[in-house]
């Protein structure tokens, strides 16, 4: 079959996407306007034009400055509600959304606007336009460890809506193990937990990930490739890395598409899935990131069905829900 064509007929699942990285400009300017919130650049192109970034922190600066337009719950649930109709529209079928509470309550929104927003959103987007979906609640690692069981805390009420935890933000200089015992403790709640490894940092973080804070999916990975045995434990473990291709090319992990490691991850034996990020900052949503890696890479159909069943295998659904995924890839394919 066409690579186009089963690219747009997949039904996808993403696996990384950060809520506050899918604002648009438009929307950006349009909370502002209605929170009455200043924004330092004089329109949407003046601000599109700013998206051009050299490293991981570049990028951080920019998304956290966006955040200043979220103030109220309607403001989550439209943010919410807009990816979710993205997304639908490309043939998403299950998604598990990030947030990062303390880019919100440190600005002194409460952790139940934001809360209450986003999880209003996924019950009319599993309504409206049949997604499913998880939250993954995101400490931010370039804060300290009290700050994320503060953060914690104040989660309690809402534990039975969050599957899992994460890790992300400024990533070199703050290792996994700086978060070891609130990760125990999220655990100990019966939270699984995910964190991004080897994005920026070195493949010493992965190996924290996996031994300290115990995690079902590694964020992004990709530098796994710099060490060998690393590689073959993940293979052995079957552990899954939600890699975000156009994501890695605009921060600069690779100078162009070409270069992105996708086809080796997955020709090593690799439970590699594509996702998007912070798909308003870096130019696509998940059949751009599809599209963008076939083109570059030369991935097959077979490497697509590759990505979207591994996907389904490392989502966390339950194992009917998996097969009724699986089936329908398999008819895609059809
Ligand atoms: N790609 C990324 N890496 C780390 N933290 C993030 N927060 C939002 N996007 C991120
Ligand atoms: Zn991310």
């Amino acid at each position: 079959m066409d690579t186009g064509v089963l690219i747009e007929r997949l039904p996808k699942v993403e696996l990384h996407v950060h809520i506050e990285g899918t604002l648009e400009p438009e929307q950006l300017f349009a909370f502002a306007r209605r929170n009455g919130v200043s924004v330092r650049y004089p329109d949407v192109e003046a601000l599109r034009a700013a998206y051009r970034f050299h490293d991981l922190q570049s990028f951080l600066d920019l998304y956290y400055e966006g955040c200043a337009v979220l103030l109220t719950e309607q403001d989550f649930y439209e943010l919410t509600l807009a990816y979710l109709r993205r997304v639908a529209a490309q043939g998403v079928v299950h998604t598990e959304i990030f947030f990062d509470p303390q880019s919100h309550t440190h600005r002194g929104v409460a952790f139940a606007t934001v809360f209450d927003g986003i999880s209003r959103a996924l019950a009319e987007g599993e309504r409206s336009l049949g997604i499913t979906s998880r939250l993954i609640l995101c400490f931010l690692r370039h804060l300290d460890e009290a700050d994320a069981f503060d953060t914690l805390r104040q989660a309690e009420p809402y534990l039975d809506r969050i599957v899992a935890v994460g890790l992300d933000s400024s990533e070199v200089g703050h290792p996994p193990s700086k978060f070891e015992r609130v990760f125990a403790a999220a655990r100990e709640h019966g939270l699984l937990t995910v964190a991004h490894a080897g994005e920026e940092g070195p493949p010493e973080y992965i190996r924290e990930a996996l031994d300290l804070l115990k995690v079902s999916r590694i964020d992004h990975g990709v530098r796994c490739l710099e060490d060998d045995a690393l590689v073959e434990r993940l293979v052995a473990e079957r552990m899954p890395l939600t890699v975000c291709p156009l994501s890695n090319v605009r921060l600069g992990g690779f100078a162009e598409m070409r270069d992105h490691p996708l086809k080796r991850l997955l020709d090593r034996g690799l439970c590699a899935t594509v996702n998007s990020d912070d798909p308003a900052y870096f130019g696509g949503y998940m059949t751009e990131n599809f599209t963008a890696t076939q083109a570059a890479l030369g991935l097959t159909a077979d490497d697509i069905l590759t990505l979207g069943r591994n996907a389904i295998e490392a989502a966390f659904l339950d194992a009917d829900a998996r097969e009724r995924l699986l089936a329908r890839v398999a008819q895609s394919a059809a």
